[in-house]
């Protein structure tokens, strides 16, 4: 895959961290504890961070990896965040509030801050150095972005934090045929009513979403299992299906 994985677990105790994808040196999708992957020299490269939605596990490493570059950089150069208004609300409200962290949008000054947010909303896309990364919206609590990316002309779509809809199959489908699909897989077939309840998949969920899909992905692979829970998901995936670790 030319997306290195740096965290693909569904919380702490996983083989990798949880949920970061390093789409090319300076680009990032999510800023779960996989990032801890990264030296610092390579998170001082980071200047593009697609976040998918406002879950810790996905933006725990936010706020670290962002004071790794605010000496790094010089005052003609920010971070651009990407994500949904929802996204960015919680993370104003929640998290850059000056009481959990400062807020990196109006530092060092608010004309030339270190962190730009740039709104972006399903269906939209954005070019950074000849990758394409496309919106699409997911099922979960909170509003959540999925993103394809097509780069080497290759696209994969990063389905993110959902549970089964009818509109996040279609959402896939109008994307076109993929090379790669990441979709996640949080919980057993015998934990289905939790999946339902918490916005997840499960095995079955997933087998019924690849369905729902007018053409088969060239590759499946799985992520975001609980820690917890994945003994018991693993033997239930399909034998085509890979897990990203
Ligand atoms: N009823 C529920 N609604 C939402 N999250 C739940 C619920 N029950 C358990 N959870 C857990 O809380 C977690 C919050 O992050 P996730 O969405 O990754 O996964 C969620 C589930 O593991």
């Amino acid at each position: 895959m030319n997306i290195n994985v740096l965290g693909a677990s569904g919380g702490l105790a996983g083989l990798s961290g949880s949920t970061c994808l390093q789409i090319s040196e300076t680009i990032l999708i999510d800023a779960g504890t996989g990032i801890s992957q990264l030296n610092l020299a390579q998170m001082q490269q980071v200047r593009h961070i697609f976040l998918s939605h406002s879950h810790s596990d996905h933006i725990c490493c936010l706020p670290m990896l962002l004071a790794n570059l605010f000496n790094a950089l010089d005052p003609s150069q920010s971070v651009t965040l990407y994500g949904s208004k929802d996204t960015f609300a919680a993370l104003k409200a929640h998290v850059f509030n000056w009481v959990i962290w400062p807020d990196m949008t109006v530092m060092p000054s608010a004309e030339k801050p270190l962190v730009r947010l740039q709104e972006i909303a399903a269906g939209e896309s954005v070019t950074i150095e000849g990758i394409e990364i496309k919106t699409f919206a997911t099922y979960h609590t909170v509003p959540t972005l999925g993103y394809a990316v097509r780069k080497a002309g290759q696209l994969t779509a990063f389905v993110a934090d959902t549970g089964y809809a009818e509109s996040v199959v279609s959402a896939l489908n109008a994307l076109g045929p993929l090379d790669a699909i990441i979709l996640e897989c949080s919980f057993p077939n015998e934990l289905e009513a939790i999946a339902l309840q918490s916005c997840h998949l499960t095995p079955h969920l997933c087998e019924k979403l690849l369905g729902g899909l007018t053409e088969q992905p060239k590759r499946i692979w799985i992520n975001h299992l609980k820690p917890d829970l994945a003994e018991r998901i693993q033997p239930q995936l399909a034998p085509d299906w890979q897990l990203l670790l």
